[in-house]
């Protein structure tokens, strides 16, 4: 599995939003983070890598072409959490996950679907409230469930926008624990929109910190999280050092 993504440029409407975005090849069981401030483009950039938003440029997945083969059979490989957690409706977790993988049409028989459904819930610690309304949910326990949504589908790339945002400390690790162990067994590809950068130099192999639509680097989070880069990026003063646990780790002093 690899991901090539070469020259890509987006627009809404007339405006160019993406300019010419490229970023080091991704190899099956690499997590990738974007990174950038708000309205940087990172969503724009997920939507684009999903077949959502229309995109110019070579974006290559496992020998396919995006713009060669189409949205229809690109998206069979492909599967977003999106930024937004699920509605807060009175369907429960369960009636969510079967509708949407049969909607999907999932190759499953109702006895593995059953069996995939409780491992994912299992999982992500939302047995106990499979059953529940999802009005009754917190917002974690629903973008858990926008989680769950995007593993039923057992992606070969799966695109993560901002998945840990509503989560407590405990649950953001449970959460980039799990999606490391897919990448690294299934050999899948995961691109994650992060604003912790603490988390983001935790598990990504590779960052992409993005500013105004561009790429302003790339590499690894040793390359790329630098006193020069956060300051251009994140008007915020900075300090790098390793934890002892062998992580980088931002320290930051304040907004300059
Ligand atoms: N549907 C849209 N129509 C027009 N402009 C849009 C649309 N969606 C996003 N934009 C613009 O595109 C730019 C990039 O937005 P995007 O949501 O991709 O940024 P982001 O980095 O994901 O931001 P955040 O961290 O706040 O989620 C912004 O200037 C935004 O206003």
């Amino acid at each position: 599995m690899r991901l090539t993504v070469k020259n890509l440029s987006a627009f809404y409407g007339k405006k160019q939003i993406l300019h010419d975005i490229s970023f080091p090849d991704v190899k099956g069981g690499m997590i990738v983070g974007l990174l950038g401030p708000n309205a940087s483009g990172k969503s724009t950039l997920m939507k684009c890598l999903s077949g959502e938003n229309k995109s110019k440029g070579d974006v290559i997945f496992d020998g396919d072409c995006l713009h060669v083969v189409g949205r229809k059979k690109w998206s069979e490989k492909v599967a977003t959490m999106p930024q937004t957690a699920p509605a807060p409706t009175a369907l429960t977790p369960t009636e969510l996950m079967w509708s949407t993988a049969r909607a999907l049409a999932l190759p499953y028989s109702n006895k593995e679907l059953s069996r995939k459904i409780e491992g994912i819930f299992d999982a992500l610690g939302l047995s106990d409230f499979q059953l529940d309304a999802l009005h009754t949910l917190s917002g974690g326990k629903r973008q858990l469930i926008g989680l769950a949504l995007a593993f039923i589908r057992e992606p070969e790339l799966l695109l993560l926008d901002e998945p840990t945002s509503a989560l407590d400390l405990h649950w953001r690790m449970i959460v980039l624990d799990l999606v490391k162990r897919k990448v690294q067994e299934e050999g899948s590809v995961s691109i994650a929109a992060l604003h912790d950068l603490d988390l983001a130099a935790r598990y990504c192999d590779l960052l992409v910190l993005l500013e105004q639509g561009r790429v302003i680097a790339s590499g690894t989070p040793q390359e790329v999280l630098v006193r020069d880069n956060l300051a251009r990026v994140y008007q915020v003063e900075t300090e790098i050092d390793q934890s002892k646990h062998g992580y980088t780790r931002v320290d930051i002093i304040g907004a300059l």
